[in-house]
């Protein structure tokens, strides 16, 4: 059962998404809290990375995609008209499945966005952000010595822990994970698993992801989408041993998916 003592940090109420005339997200509603981790699981096609990318407002990028609904995070809808999907996107970061480092040196993923952003000053200050968030990414004792060199020149588990550096630098206070380490080897899965349990401290963490031991390892709550619906959500252990639908009981018994 979902503790009520949580605090809600997004509350989804009646979230419809199509994409043309086709419908991705049918009436989606439920409240993902702060300072955990909400897993998406359910068989492809679903809308988990559809649902995911309503979170920072990354469909309003997609032409054809319209949306009905609410997303409230800390008591504001951010599809108000007087809110600017950049300032959503600052507040609300997201990891990718592919690590995508930008062409450039170490240092300058990191940095390249609080400059821009006016976040911080170059020289000491950036400097500072830039070791703080990769000591936060798990990643600065590797890198320490070797902050000019491309992002592109580490390994793919590094650069994964390198876009979270630079995900961490704009100081959000949500992170979207869209399957995060189906591109890594088990080595970096696990690391970045544990990183994702140290980041919750500070962070509410979204991910979706197509395994369930992931899920089940990192994540206090757990959502079973299927056909666009959001079919079961709750505590994840009760969706791994206790599933209250007998769809979820399907999915993750591994007769469906
Ligand atoms: N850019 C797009 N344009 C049109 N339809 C799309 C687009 N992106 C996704 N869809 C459709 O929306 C539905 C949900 O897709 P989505 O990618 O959200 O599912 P998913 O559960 O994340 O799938 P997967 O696990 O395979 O990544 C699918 O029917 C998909 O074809």
């Amino acid at each position: 059962m979902i503790n009520n003592e949580n605090k809600t940090k997004i509350d989804v109420k009646g979230l419809n998404l199509f994409y043309g005339s086709n419908q991705a997200l049918f009436d989606i509603t439920a409240s993902l809290y702060e300072n955990k981790i909400t897993a998406l699981i359910g068989p492809s096609g679903c809308g988990k990375s559809t649902f995911l990318r309503c979170i920072n407002r990354m469909n309003d990028l997609i032409p054809i995609v319209k949306i009905d609904g609410q997303i409230i995070i800390d008591n504001k809808n951010i599809y108000d008209k007087d809110v600017d999907e950049v300032s959503v996107r600052k507040k609300v970061g997201m990891v990718f499945q592919q690590p995508n480092p930008f062409p450039k040196s170490i240092y300058d993923n990191v940095a390249y966005a609080p400059l821009k952003h006016g976040i911080v000053r170059k020289g000491k200050e950036c400097d500072e952000l830039v070791e703080s968030s990769l000591i936060k990414s798990g990643l600065w004792n590797e890198v320490k010595d070797k902050l000019n060199q491309p992002g592109t020149s580490l390994s793919g588990g590094q650069q994964q822990r390198l876009c979270i550096a630079r995900t961490i630098a704009i100081k959000p206070e949500v992170i979207l994970m869209d399957e995060p380490t189906s591109a890594l080897d088990p080595i970096s899965t696990e690391k970045i698993e544990a990183l994702m349990l140290e980041l919750k401290q500070d962070y509410t963490i979204i991910t979706v992801t197509h395994n369930m031991q992931q899920a089940a390892r990192v994540a206090d709550y757990t959502a079973f989408f299927h056909l666009g619906k959001l079919i079961e959500y709750d505590v994840t252990e009760t969706i791994f041993v206790n599933p209250h639908n007998k769809k979820t009981e399907d999915y993750i018994t591994g007769r469906f998916g």
